[in-house]
């Protein structure tokens, strides 16, 4: 963890810390973007926009005024994903025609050396449409029934040996969230040790992904990186768990900063 999580050099700037968008929160779902930008910003991405349903503008300002926004239709879209280190798609994007049309238009833009997290409804989607999808740094982050959806792994015939074989057709890191969440299409497998279920409360996966973003973005994309970032998401939330029934993600969010400064101390 330490050897991920290190001091910053004094001489340095935002823009050296990642340029995370999140795209997702329609109507419905707005908590699920803001869930995910306030983890990346918590987590230190330097620059942290969001792409999401207008309606969402005023909360997300309010909660997290670090973000810069942009709604779905906007003419600028390509011109600011083109400038981003990190994406994460899908938490809270929903699987309408307006959201398929959103990810195609997305899908269209990125480049091979972009980061894309991609989330929720977005693999619901492009498991649903049979998509294709780009060249680039992919990490999948499934639940088990988006896992389901994705891989044709039922849900009760998932294990470690299934899984693992599942996640060598798809093209990038998979990483298969569940009470023992496992990490495939790195050097190695990585189960995660942490975790605990306080964290089974809506918004925890979204959390997840702004985690991993930033760490990506300021820690530079390895496997070292991705493992650090799933740990700690679940490291805090055991540290929310001591003394907390459940590990609220708005909570585990806040205590982010201070998690990684101690890890970056040792
Ligand atoms: N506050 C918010 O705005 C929230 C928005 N969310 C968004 O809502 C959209 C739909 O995602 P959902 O995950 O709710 O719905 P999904 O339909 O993708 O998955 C839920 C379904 O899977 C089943 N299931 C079985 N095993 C499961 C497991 N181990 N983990 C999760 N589900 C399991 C459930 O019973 C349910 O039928 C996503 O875009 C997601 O990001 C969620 O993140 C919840 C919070
Ligand atoms: N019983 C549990 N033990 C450990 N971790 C859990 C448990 N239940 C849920 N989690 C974690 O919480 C997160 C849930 O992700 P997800 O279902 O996508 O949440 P959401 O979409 O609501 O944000 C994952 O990181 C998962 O590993
Ligand atoms: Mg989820």
């Amino acid at each position: 963890m330490s050897q991920v999580v290190h001091p910053r050099k004094k001489k340095s700037y935002k823009g050296q810390f990642g340029r995370v968008t999140v795209i997702g929160g329609n109507a419905q779902y707005g908590g699920a973007a803001i869930m995910s930008a306030s983890a990346a910003v918590y987590a230190g991405a330097g620059l942290v926009s969001v792409v999401t349903d207008a309606v969402n503008r005023s909360a997300l300002h309010a909660r997290l005024p670090e973000a810069m926004i942009l709604p779905f239709d906007a003419g600028k879209l390509e011109a600011l994903l083109i400038a981003q280190d990190v994406l994460v798609i899908g938490p809270g994007l929903g699987d309408d025609n307006a959201a398929l049309h959103l990810l195609k238009r997305v899908f269209a833009t990125i480049r091979p050396d972009q980061t894309v997290i991609i989330d929720g409804s977005a693999i619901t989607l492009i498991a649903r449409e049979h998509l294709t999808v780009p060249e680039a740094r992919l990490i999948w982050t499934p639940h088990q029934m988006e896992w389901q959806r994705l891989s044709g792994v039922k849900l009760s015939d998932q294990n470690p040996q299934t899984n693992a074989q599942a996640a060598k057709k798809i093209s990038g890191v998979v990483i298969v969230k569940s009470e023992a969440t496992e990490i495939f299409g790195l050097q190695e497998a990585y189960l995660n040790p942490a975790g605990s279920p306080a964290m089974a409360t809506g918004g925890s996966g979204d959390t997840l992904t702004g985690i991993l973003a930033a760490f990506v973005g300021q820690f530079g994309y390895s496997d070292a990186t991705i493992c650090a970032a799933v740990y700690t998401h679940s490291a805090v939330a055991d540290e929310v768990a001591s003394t907390h029934y459940v590990a609220l993600p708005t909570q585990v969010i806040t205590q982010l900063p201070q998690y990684m400064a101690l890890m970056s101390q040792k």
